[in-house]
């Protein structure tokens, strides 16, 4: 599994890893220098290794060494090499006497990088603290105009670790090798074009000393897999649930079809779909598994929210008053687990009060749009900083909360998932109506409104991701079609 952390998490795992572990730092430095090494192409060679004077640049010149140990060509250009870390000068120390080309006169930088096939960046790390001035700025902007292949160091050099933002400038690397943690700043939609692929590598911490520190994680199909609940032999419609979808306007009957056909194809016992009386005569592209009900018949409504395990509520609803006053029915006559989206949201952002009612049986699966409109923060606020946006409200209000988008954030207060599947080709109408479908699914099937949120998000962009490899756009009828089969492979 993979863990976020910001530059404190880094910095506390790094001290309780040398004071109380009693791992010498150097240790550290070589570990994470054979790790690093260990994922570049074998068949790379000619490197200029860029180096800081802290202990990023200790880990470049440590690389150096890895490097030329397995006979490739490599020279290094030193940005300062006065006031290096302890660290940092021990390996600066060693390439020299190794004979390792060194450079540290500027002028002879552009030069070196044009010379060289592959740049690897070790100028700074956790530890960028102000602003770039000369000379990095002119060593950075050389490295992005000239390097022909940009492998980074942890982060890439002039992005805070932490927030992502960038120091002025900041290396746009081709790779980013990091350590130990994937790097929250890297969820910051504007540090996506500096990072290009991430791989993160440990220094030789076993996992139950980074968790200590990191209750964010990156999902993945083991981890998907491991939540999974196999079905019996002898099961029956009854054990797979009832799910009741409230959806759907004249104007938007395709949202409450597909909601519906998501909840069947994942696997609901039931499903029955509750639209507005002048809706019912346009549900002809319902699956024929779909059981439909007349929102105006209260009776046979109440029933429903009576028996059914789980409610989704929402897509296509229209943001008006009648929604409001039917969101208020539904919370006041049922207490079954409830998934909201879509007009859902937006009504509640109109009465938040109604929240109250939905403490610890409700997930949210606001789109940023959505999510700046129910927590009163502006887009802005909300980019700067997802987790802890989506980590607040989730604690306010004590619901699950699922901020849709590229690298989807689940969180239940105090551990946050995020979801790396999917795509842009996803990118389109009637997308979240399907993963809304999927997870009150999920919830009718017994699996918790957590694990709900974190298989359904990682489902839905898992088949995206696969089907996007062979089309260009990814409609919701892709997906649908498609969950059963991709469902069968998270299986391991
Ligand atoms: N346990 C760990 O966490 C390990 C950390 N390691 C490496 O250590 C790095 C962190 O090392 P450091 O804390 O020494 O930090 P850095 O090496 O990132 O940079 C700190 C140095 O740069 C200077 N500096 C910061 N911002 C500057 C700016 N804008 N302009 C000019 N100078 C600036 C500081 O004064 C300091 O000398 C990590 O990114 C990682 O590469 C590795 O050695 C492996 C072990
Ligand atoms: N670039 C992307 N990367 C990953 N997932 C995406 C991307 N764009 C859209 N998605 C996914 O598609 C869905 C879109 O949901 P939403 O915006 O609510 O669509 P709609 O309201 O049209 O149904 C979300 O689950 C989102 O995570
Ligand atoms: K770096």
């Amino acid at each position: 599994m993979i863990y976020i952390g910001d530059n404190k998490t880094t910095g506390e795992i790094d001290s309780y890893s040398i004071n109380t572990l009693n791992i010498p730092g150097i240790v550290l430095m070589e570990n994470a220098a054979r790790n690093f090494t260990g994922t570049i192409d074998t068949n790379l060679d000619n490197f200029l290794i860029v180096c800081g004077k802290g202990n990023n640049g200790g880990d470049g010149y440590a690389v150096a060494r890895q490097l030329v140990s397995l006979n490739k060509r490599v020279s290094v250009f030193s940005c300062e090499t006065s006031d290096m870390s302890r660290d940092c000068q021990i390996n600066y120390d060693i390439c020299r006497n190794l004979g390792i080309p060194m450079e540290n006169d500027i002028s002879a930088l552009e030069e070196l990088i044009i010379s060289h096939d592959v740049v690897i960046d070790a100028v700074f790390g956790t530890g960028l603290d102000k602003p770039l001035a000369a000379p990095y700025d002119k060593i950075i902007n050389n490295i992005n105009q000239y390097g022909k292949y940009i492998i980074s160091v942890d982060i890439p050099s002039g992005i805070n670790g932490s927030t992502g933002e960038t120091a002025g400038i900041a290396v746009k690397a081709d790779r980013t090798v990091s350590f130990v943690t994937y790097k929250q700043g890297f969820l910051n939609y504007s540090a996506a074009e500096f990072l290009g692929k991430i791989k993160v590598v440990n220094i030789g911490l076993p996992e139950h000393v980074i968790k200590k520190f990191s209750n964010t994680v990156l999902m993945d199909k083991k981890y998907i897999s491991s939540l999974l609940i196999p079905r019996l032999k002898y099961s029956h419609k009854g054990n797979f649930g009832h799910t009741l979808i409230i959806a759907g306007s004249p104007e938007f009957t395709g949202a409450a079809v597909i909601s519906a056909n998501a909840a069947v194809k994942t696997g609901s016992g039931l499903v029955t779909l509750a639209v507005f009386h002048e809706c019912l005569n346009m549900l002809s592209s319902c699956s024929p598994e779909v059981m439909t009900a007349d929102l105006s018949d209260k009776n046979r409504l109440l029933d429903l929210l009576k028996k059914v395990n789980s409610i989704a509520f929402g897509p296509g609803l229209g943001n008006n008053p009648r929604t409001l006053e039917l969101l208020k029915f539904v919370l006041e006559n049922s207490d079954a687990p409830m998934v909201i989206d879509a007009d859902g949201i937006n009504v509640l952002a109109e009465e938040p009060a109604l929240l109250e009612k939905l403490k610890n049986r409700c997930i949210l699966t606001p789109h940023l749009g959505e999510f700046s409109r129910i927590s009163g923060l502006s887009i802005e606020e909300i980019s700067k900083d997802r987790i802890k946006a989506a980590k607040d409200f989730s604690k306010k209000y004590s619901v699950i909360l699922l901020l849709k988008g590229y690298n989807t954030i689940i969180t239940n207060e105090c551990d946050v998932y995020v979801n790396t599947t999917g795509n842009s080709s996803m990118a389109n109408g009637g997308m979240g109506d399907t993963l809304t479908g999927i997870t009150a699914s999920l919830i009718s099937q017994k699996y918790t409104i957590f694990a709900s949120g974190k298989i359904g998000s990682f489902l839905h962009g898992y088949i995206g991701e696969k089907l996007s490899k062979r089309s260009f756009a990814i409609t919701a009828e892709d997906i649908i079609r498609n969950i059963p089969f991709y469902q069968k492979k998270l299986f391991l």
